[in-house]
């Protein structure tokens, strides 16, 4: 089922037209639409019916708060990595007893206000950090529930800048230290173990590497218990890739990820925690963007749209390739052109596609730059002084700006002359 379609040759989201949000809000705009997280979520929550699981959103994927709200109407709990994220989630009402700490630098103060929150565990990545947290949590009188993130050494394919899981990168105890950083922490007062936590990778299209994971983490989970650790969550992060329609490899689907977890998992004994982020969130946004000019190069010619990559960066950053098409279908015998797809900023890496055919295209028709719902609106910037987009939720007939454009004024107040 798409919620992003052509209707009367034009694209929607779900019931409202996109060229009505682009007069209406402008361009460049970020489109979700609220059906669609729903039903991934259910979809992916469903896949382990009858396990005793946490779903926890990873709240960097898609941080706004309106796409929080929706899916903690569903139950979803959340994965943070930031005293900001913490704060979303619970304006968002998604409760302490639902959300997981990750992230390699915790500060002591987002240690602080997450104890205040309550919340069901920190995922801890190293000694120093376990030693930080012990201190926070006597202070208050308190004891911090903590999983070790660990490190499995497991290569999950993809993007070297999005691979996470082999020993060289910075996440995790390393594997070889587990059983003694488990060990420390069961010596400190101001801790308390209850789960072990591993993950190894984002957009992840294949099964292998997190059975990998698991089988290993499983063996720890049965060492530790040996050594007399209390251990009731499972957390295996998240990681499980999208189809972004670049026909290249398809992802397994959530019911088939959903089996293997089952069986690996079957006789552990333990709550699963999954944090998934791009799953939830990526095919349930576009990018609506307005071609400025058509520019003719010496051998190419340029699209050049309104958004760029401050708006969504993960084609300059990853070579991400992201399917592109015009809100209004072209008639039956349209010509097509390749172009190389740009925005404006004063960067060559400022580049959605090269050599994209495209039906020919003028100044003025809207594009919509799709799967762009996670890691797109989450990862912008104002680079060169242009305010962030703004964001849109369909539901339905209906849509509401849940996130306004700020004016280059509200970039500027922040910032001061100096007077000496
Ligand atoms: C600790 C942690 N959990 C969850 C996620 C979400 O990953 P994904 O969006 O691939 O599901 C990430 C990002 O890769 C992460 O670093
Ligand atoms: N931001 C990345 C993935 C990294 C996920 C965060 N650990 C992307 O757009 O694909």
């Amino acid at each position: 089922m798409r919620h992003f379609d052509f209707k009367d040759g034009e694209l929607y989201a779900e019931g409202v037209a996109l060229s009505r949000i682009a007069a209406e809000v402008g361009t460049p705009v970020y489109v979700y639409s609220s059906a669609t997280f729903e039903r991934h979520y259910r979809v992916f929550a469903d896949s382990f019916s009858g396990m005793d699981t946490l779903v926890a959103y990873s709240v960097k994927a898609n941080s706004n708060i309106a796409v929080l709200q929706t899916l903690a109407k569903l139950g979803a709990g959340a994965d943070v990595v930031s005293g900001g994220e913490l704060a979303r989630a619970l304006i968002a009402g998604i409760p302490g007893a639902r959300i997981v700490f990750s992230g390699v630098g915790k500060t002591k103060s987002e240690m602080s206000d997450a104890l205040d929150a309550n919340i069901k565990m920190f995922n801890v990545e190293s000694l120093p950090e376990l030693h930080a947290l012990n201190a926070v949590a006597m202070q208050k009188g308190v004891r911090a529930p903590i999983a070790f993130r660990v490190n499995p050494d497991v290569s999950a394919g993809g993007h070297e800048k999005i691979s996470t899981g082999k020993k060289e990168n910075k996440f995790g105890i390393a594997w070889s230290g587990a059983e003694q950083a488990y060990a420390e922490a069961a010596r400190l007062p101001g801790i308390e173990v209850v789960g072990v936590d591993v993950h190894i990778g984002s957009q992840i299209d294949d099964l292998a590497p997190f059975e990998a994971a698991i089988v290993k983490v499983a063996g720890l989970i049965t060492r530790l218990r040996e050594q007399g650790h209390t251990i009731r969550a499972f957390d295996i992060g998240g990681g499980l890739g999208i189809p972004y329609g670049d026909n290249g490899r398809t992802p397994p689907q959530p019911s088939e990820y959903g089996a293997l977890v089952r069986r690996l998992t079957a006789d552990l004994d333990v709550q699963m925690v999954f944090e998934p982020g791009r799953m939830i969130a990526g095919n349930s946004g576009i990018l609506l963007t307005q071609v400025l000019y058509v520019k003719q190069g010496e051998d190419r010619d340029f699209l050049i749209l309104d958004a760029a990559m401050n708006d969504l960066l993960r084609p300059a950053l990853y070579d991400a390739f992201h399917d592109m098409e015009p809100v209004c279908a072209p008639g039956p015998d349209y010509t097509s052109h390749t172009y190389d797809i740009v925005g404006p900023i004063c960067e060559s890496g400022d580049t959605f596609a090269k050599g994209r055919e495209m039906p020919e295209l003028s100044s003025g028709d809207l594009i919509v730059i799709h799967s762009t719902g996670a890691y797109g609106a989450a990862q912008s910037s104002q680079y060169n002084t242009r305010p962030l987009v703004p964001e849109v939720m369909v539901r339905g007939d209906e849509y509401r700006v849940i996130r306004e454009r700020p004016t280059v004024m509200d970039i500027l107040k922040t910032e001061r002359l100096v007077d000496w």
